[in-house]
């Protein structure tokens, strides 16, 4: 198995995944996932990066619960609550934006929709339906919809591809805010490694399918004080990786 566990930091949640195939539509198998583990820490912000179609959103989906039809197992000692942010918005059409927000949150736990709209910017479309917002103003209520949980894991998938700059920006930032002060783990699938540099402490390389991790990197300093030089020391870290790959 690979993908062994930072020595010293008690793991939080991990995904054991003896064999995991999907049936293409002319009937073969892809071996998505074989002999994979992923140790996530408490606390920790966790970004993967991989080729496309090496098994990213089909591991979070394992681990969020959503996929059950694999061999291995998913260990959440500590019942950390998971939110989940997936690459489409996914928001209830028939319910406002208010609504799909508090239809997440448990009934005992304080009504935050007012804060997090606030935060994430969409106050003024709280009575909207998700047809009449435009993808960016999906994506925020999406994210304020994993975050009304107060998870304990939080499982994104690519949530800012496709957004404007500024509205990455503004998200990424909100994120890393309330994450830092809730002490959640974060697990997030991205593309862009300059993304993942400028969020992450932690940075996963994935390789070709079935997916293997090439490399698991600590990234230096907190984010926000990572120079240029430290960047390029990342990037150079995980071509290294990718090349050992062949
Ligand atoms: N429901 C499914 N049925 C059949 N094949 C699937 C299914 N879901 C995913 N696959 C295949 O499994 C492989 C892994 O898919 P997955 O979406 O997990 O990859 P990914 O790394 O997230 O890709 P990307 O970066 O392009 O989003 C791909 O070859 C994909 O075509």
């Amino acid at each position: 198995m690979n993908g062994a566990p930072h020595a010293g930091v008690p793991d939080a949640f991990e995904i054991t995944v003896t064999r995991k195939a999907h049936v293409a539509a002319d009937a073969t198998r892809v071996v998505v996932l074989q002999d994979f583990i992923l140790s996530l820490p408490k606390s920790g912000f966790v970004a993967l990066i991989g080729p496309s179609g090496c098994g990213k959103t089909t591991l979070l989906r394992i681990a969020a619960g959503l996929d059950q039809s694999f061999v291995g197992k998913v260990r959440n000692p500590e019942a950390l609550r998971l939110g989940v942010v997936f690459q489409e918005p996914r928001l209830l059409p028939w319910r406002n934006v208010a609504e799909n927000i508090a239809l997440a949150r448990p009934a005992a736990m304080p009504d935050n929709t007012a804060d997090l709209a606030d935060r994430l910017g969409f106050t003024s479309v709280l009575s909207r339906y998700p047809s009449e917002l435009s993808l960016g103003l999906a994506r925020r209520v999406s994210l304020a919809r994993a975050l009304a949980i107060d998870p304990g894991l939080l499982l994104l998938d690519e949530p800012f591809v496709s957004l404007d700059g500024a509205s990455a920006d503004r998200l990424r930032e909100v994120l890393a805010q309330t994450v830092g002060q809730s002490g959640a783990t974060v697990l997030m699938v991205t593309h862009d490694v300059v993304e993942a540099i400028g969020l992450a402490d932690t940075l996963i390389v994935l390789s070709e399918r079935p997916a293997r991790i090439l490399a698991r990197i600590a990234l230096p300093a907190p984010r926000g004080r990572r120079t240029i030089e430290d960047t390029e020391a990342i990037l150079a870290e995980v071509r290294k990786a990718q090349a050992t790959a062949g």
